[in-house]
C-alpha cells in the first residue's frame, strides 16, 4: 500500500465555542491527486492551515510527511512542500522575480529553468512590481512559487480562484504534469468541476465535519445517469423494463427515456437491436451529489455567502 502524505486523525479546531474543523480523519495517499471540497466556510483552510504547521490544532494530530508540521524541525519538509495559501501575502515592494527569489531562498533548491517556464507558461512578467499585480496575477505568482522547486507534495488552497478559464487550463496541466511525475498535490475548491478532471481522490467537507470521501469512479459510480433514445417506430419499453441496469423508464411517442444503473451495454443492445436513431446521455453529473450535499445553509455563514456573491 502507498504510505500516506497527510494523515490527519481526529483533527479538530476551535475558535471559542465554534468548531471549524470537527474531528476529521482524512489521509493523502502518496502519489495521488486529491480533491478537498466543501462550500465557503466548511472549514477547507483552517484543515490546510494545520497540515502546513500554520494553525495549531485544539484536538487530534496531523502528520504531513511522516512528521508534526508544527515542530522545529519540520522546516526541512519547506524544501519537498510548494504551498499556496488561500490568503497569499506578497511583499508589494518586490517585482515578481524578486518575490520568487525571496521564496526561493526560503525553500532552498528550485529548478531556475523551471521557474522561468512555468512564470512564462502563465503569462506573468518578471520584472512587473508585484503591487501592481491584479488578484489573478498575483495568485499565479503564487502557483509559480508552490510548483518552481518540483515539490514532492503541493498543498493548494483555492488555487483557482480568480483565474480565467485559459489560466485555469494551464493550472489543471501543471497539476497533471507534477502528478505524472510522482508528485501527491491536495487541491482544495469549493466548485467540483476545478477538480475532477484531475483529481483522482475526493473529499468533501460540510460544516466542518466529511460528509463524502472516495474516488472519482466510486462517486460517479453513486451518480445516476440519465438516457434518452428515439426510435423509428414504437419504443421497446417493455423490453427495457426487463433489465436491472434501466430504471424508471417511460416513453413519449417514439422517445423513451430511462435512468442507468450499473453498466450500459445491456440496454445499449436492446437500443441497438431496436435501431435507435439517437440516444444522448449527458455527462454523468457528479455535481448533482455534490449540490445535494451541500444543501441550504451547508456549512457557510452569511457573511461567506456575500463574499462568495461578489467574486461570482
Ligand atoms: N481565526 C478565526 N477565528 C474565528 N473563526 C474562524 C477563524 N478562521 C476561520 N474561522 C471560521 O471557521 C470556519 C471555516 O473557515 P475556513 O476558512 O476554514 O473555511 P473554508 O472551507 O476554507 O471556506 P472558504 O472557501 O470560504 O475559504 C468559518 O466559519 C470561519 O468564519
Amino acid at each position: 500500500m502507498a504510505s500516506s502524505v497527510i494523515e490527519c486523525t481526529a483533527l479538530t479546531k476551535k475558535f471559542g465555542d465554534f468548531t471549524a474543523v470537527n474531528s476529521l480523519d482524512l489521509t493523502v495517499p502518496q502519489g495521488t491527486v486529491f480533491g478537498y471540497l466543501g462550500p465557503n466556510g466548511a472549514g477547507k483552510s483552517t484543515t490546510i492551515r494545520m497540515v502546513m504547521g500554520v494553525a495549531r490544532p485544539t484536538g487530534g494530530t496531523v502528520r504531513l510527511l511522516g512528521a508534526d508540521p508544527a515542530a522545529p524541525s519540520s522546516t526541512t519538509t519547506r524544501a519537498r512542500v510548494g504551498y499556496l495559501p488561500g490568503e497569499l501575502r506578497l511583499d508589494d515592494r518586490l517585482t515578481v522575480a524578486q518575490q520568487l527569489d525571496h521564496w526561493a531562498a526560503y525553500r532552498g533548491s528550485v529548478d531556475p529553468k523551471h521557474r522561468e517556464a512555468l512564470t512564462e507558461r502563465l503569462g506573468l512578467r518578471p520584472d512587473r512590481a508585484v503591487r501592481t499585480l491584479s488578484t489573478g496575477n498575483r495568485r499565479k505568482v503564487g502557483l509559480v512559487g508552490a510548483f518552481m522547486s518540483r515539490p514532492e507534495l503541493l498543498v493548494l488552497d483555492e488555487p483557482t480562484n480568480g483565474l480565467d478559464p485559459l489560466v485555469q487550463q494551464q493550472f489543471l496541466a501543471m497539476v497533471e504534469e507534477a502528478r505524472d511525475a510522482g508528485a501527491t498535490v491536495l487541491l482544495s475548491s469549493h466548485i467540483l468541476s476545478e477538480v475532477e478532471r484531475v483529481a483522482e481522490r475526493i473529499a468533501v467537507l460540510r460544516g466542518g465535519q466529511l460528509v463524502l470521501q472516495g474516488t472519482v469512479a466510486e462517486i460517479q459510480a453513486q451518480a445516476r445517469q440519465q438516457l434518452t433514445a428515439t426510435f423509428p417506430g414504437p419504443p421497446p419499453v417493455e423490453e427495457l423494463r426487463a433489465l436491472a441496469a434501466a430504471q424508471d423508464v417511460t416513453a413519449d411517442g417514439t422517445t423513451v427515456r430511462l435512468t442507468l444503473s450499473g453498466p450500459a451495454h445491456p440496454v445499449l443492445e436492446v437500443l441497438a437491436r431496436h435501431r435507435a436513431e439517437s440516444v444522448v446521455a449527458p455527462k454523468r453529473e457528479i455535481e448533482d451529489i455534490f449540490l445535494t450535499l451541500y444543501g441550504d445553509n451547508a456549512g457557510g455563514t452569511q457573511h461567506d455567502a456575500q463574499v462568495e456573491g461578489e467574486q461570482a
